[in-house]
């Protein structure tokens, strides 16, 4: 009996010590199937989030590819808007610049030096006029006094800043796909060159249209372009083509062994250029010196390197008188994977040779042979943009070298800026009058939609 009641308590400890056993399972199993609850619910939401997240994601690049589309079809509007603009502007057009005097031509220096030029209020926002006082054709002491009106006139105080601010619009269509040729008309030290190229204090409009490009490459590849630059630059002198990049000490620049474009010429050597038109717009000049463009300032070196070899004589107007016309080419390839579009412009700026009249230049011989040339080509250049204004059915691009290389950068779709670049003093009075009387042609002709005059 007592043996059982001694079984019957061990039993009831363990039974005991099992019920608590047991309790404590029932509470970690509890804990447990809390947790696996929290972890459930966790993970749904999670995976809600995760859902949410992923809708959130579709959606924003739903946006992005519609505000892409917006900002594509905007790029395209401002090109088309842009392009108007241009047009309604004229597709050619004149701008007058009148440089200052120079130290020597001071007022007060030399009694025969007076201001020749005036400036009249304008009343109509896209010209602008000049007032011409030139001695009288009989001989009289007298003063005659011509009245032009251009797009622009720039007064001896315009900064190269202010006026290039007027050029840019055009490198921005060079951008768009456009062909563009900007020129500066004028006499021997008109300032034909301070307007191109500038100084390196005061850059002229080759240095800072490549510094807007650059700019604008950047904006253009967030867009999804690829811009390819490639630089030339010949000069005509006596109506032959020659090669200004060919030297072979050509820092900061490479040689494009592109079909069609030759390698460099041995310094000296003559190479005759072909100017051939192609099919799809593109002009080729063989055996030309043509530069990949990477950075802004490497145009700079080449400015520096084609002005060295660029023809110079001494005339009795200009002792360092440039007489060749400076072409300098840029192209653009512009390359848009995404959508598959592709834009090719042109920019062309021409330095011409000094217009002034064969008597005037003191010239004979070689001089005489260089100015006649000139002559005959800056005449043929005035008659191409007269018969491309009056939308002649025959345009004489043949009849110069100059009007030849640049036929399809002139008229059509094509944009046509000429400076008209003017030396103040009454000493040139005569030039000036010829080199405006040029220009007032040029300026008066219909173009596209607008009939100027
Ligand atoms: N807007 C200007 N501001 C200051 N200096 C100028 C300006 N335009 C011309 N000059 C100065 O006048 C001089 C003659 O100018 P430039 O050499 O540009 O003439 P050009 O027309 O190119 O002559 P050429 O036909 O002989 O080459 C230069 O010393 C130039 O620096």
């Amino acid at each position: 009996m007592e043996t059982l009641t001694n079984d019957k308590a061990t039993l009831e400890v363990q039974l005991s010590t099992q019920q608590k056993l047991i309790a404590n399972m029932r509470e970690e199993l509890g804990i447990c199937k809390e947790h696996k609850a929290m972890a459930e619910s966790q993970s749904e939401s999670r995976g809600a989030h995760l859902l949410e997240l992923k809708a959130q994601l579709e959606d924003a690049v739903l946006s992005l590819e519609a505000a892409e589309r917006r900002m594509h079809d905007g790029e395209l509007m401002r090109r088309r808007l842009h392009n108007t603009i241009q047009e309604l502007k004229g597709n050619i057009r004149v701008f007058c610049r009148v440089r200052p005097m120079s130290s020597l031509e001071q007022v007060g220096a030399d009694p025969d030096i007076q201001p020749a030029l005036d400036f009249p209020p304008s009343d109509d926002l896209l010209s602008a006029g000049i007032i011409l006082s030139a001695p009288s054709r009989d001989g009289a002491a007298t003063l005659s006094k011509h009245v032009f009106a251009f797009d622009r006139v720039f007064t001896p105080e315009a900064s190269q800043d202010a006026v290039f601010e007027e050029i840019s619009e055009l490198v921005q269509s060079a951008l768009d796909g456009h062909k563009v040729c900007i020129f500066a008309y004028g006499q021997t030290g008109s300032g034909k060159t301070f307007t191109m190229l500038g100084s390196e204090e005061q850059p002229g409009m080759i240095p800072r249209s490549m510094r807007q490009i650059f700019e604008s490459s950047q904006g253009l590849r967030q867009q999804g372009w690829e811009l390819s630059l490639q630089a030339s630059m010949l000069e005509i002198y006596n109506e032959e083509y020659k090669d200004l990049l060919s030297s072979k000490k050509l820092s900061g620049s490479n040689k494009s062994t592109k079909e069609g474009f030759g390698s460099q010429q041995p310094s000296g050597e003559i190479k005759k250029h072909q100017v051939v038109h192609n099919p799809d717009g593109s002009t080729t000049v063989s055996e030309l010196t043509v530069v990949d463009i990477t950075q802004a300032s490497q145009v700079d070196l080449l400015l520096a390197q084609a002005m060295e070899k660029r023809s110079v004589g001494c005339t009795a107007l200009n002792e360092q008188s440039s007489r060749s016309h400076m072409v300098f080419t840029l192209r653009l390839e512009g390359v848009n994977e995404a959508k598959g579009k592709r834009v090719s412009g042109v920019l062309n700026l021409i330095d011409l040779a000094g217009s002034e009249r064969v008597k005037d230049s003191g010239a004979a011989g070689l001089r005489m042979k260089e100015a006649q040339a000139i002559n005959t080509s800056l005449s043929a250049l005035g008659d191409v943009i007269v018969a491309l204004g009056n939308k002649q059915p025959h345009i004489p691009f043949r009849n110069s070298k100059l009007t030849y290389l640049l036929q399809p950068c002139l008229g059509g779709d094509a944009k046509t800026l000429m400076f008209v670049n003017v030396a103040p003093n009454i000493q040139f009075a005569g030039e000036s009058l010829c080199s405006l009387r040029f220009a007032a042609k040029v300026n008066a002709c219909e173009i596209n939609h607008r009939k100027k005059g």
